[in-house]
């Protein structure tokens, strides 16, 4: 008697296999004829890649940063100022760590501010992430928040208050200086149950300039790689 055959198992791909599975499924939402709003990170840089392919069927994209900037334009893809563009039907970016709800930690990259700014003149944020970011409670990843240096200390003494341990973030030994001229304090040991309430908060503190909680700007679809495929979440709003 031969024993069932059993299914076989599908193979595991590596993390930058799912983040480039993921890079290519979000194209679907990107709308042919428009300007498409483009985020920061290792992920993005698998989705701008994949919008390079497309790049004769959009009219180009407004960018988070210097860095998907100058990755955009070497693949022959327009950027536009953010300014020079009223809305954005997508905004397609990355995070650090995104909930069941659709709210994230972002600014791995140090990217969180015009991650902000151009996620709130798009009508949709599509996240595109690997599995592994997918969290029941937001904070496991230290938390950026972008900081005038001058407000450094006095902002990590607040977060010290409600159990945090933050720090400045450092490149090659100095303060790490963002796309804006600011630092960024890095923050661990927090629990963000309520991240409408923490992000509110937080971003009243006198010297923060963009805190890594997206709460009011977070995703309505979380494409999330999986070696079993691309998974769809979407959000309610
Ligand atoms: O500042 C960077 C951004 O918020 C990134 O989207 C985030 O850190 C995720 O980056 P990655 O795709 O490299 O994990």
């Amino acid at each position: 008697m031969t024993a069932p055959a059993s299914p076989t198992p599908s193979k595991p791909l590596s993390q930058d296999e799912l983040k480039a599975q993921v890079g290519r499924a979000a194209l679907a939402y990107v709308a042919r004829g428009e300007i498409v709003g483009v985020g920061t990170g290792s992920t993005v840089n698998k989705f701008i890649d994949a919008l390079a392919t497309i790049k004769d069927e959009i009219k180009g994209a407004v960018s988070s940063s210097v860095a998907s900037t100058e990755r955009l334009r070497a693949l022959g893809i327009s950027v536009f100022d953010s300014n020079e563009v009223e809305e954005l039907s997508v905004y397609i970016d990355g995070a650090d760590e995104i909930d069941h709800r659709g709210f994230m930690v972002k600014g791995g990259g140090a990217a969180l501010t015009r991650e902000k700014i151009v996620a709130a003149q798009s009508r949709k944020f599509v996240c595109i992430a690997d599995a592994s970011k997918l969290v029941e409670v937001l904070g496991a990843f230290p938390l950026p928040v972008e900081v005038i240096p001058m407000a450094a200390r006095r902002v990590m003494r607040q977060f010290a208050a409600m159990g945090g341990i933050a720090q400045v973030r450092e490149k090659d030994g100095l303060p790490l200086v963002t796309d804006n001229g600011q630092h960024i304090v890095d923050v661990t040991g927090l629990k963000i149950t309520d991240p409408l309430a923490f992000e509110s908060t937080v971003s009243q503190w006198p010297g923060v300039v963009t805190v890594g909680v997206f709460a009011h700007q977070k995703a309505d679809v979380c494409l999330l790689g999986t070696s079993e495929g691309v998974k769809t979440m979407e959000f309610a709003a």
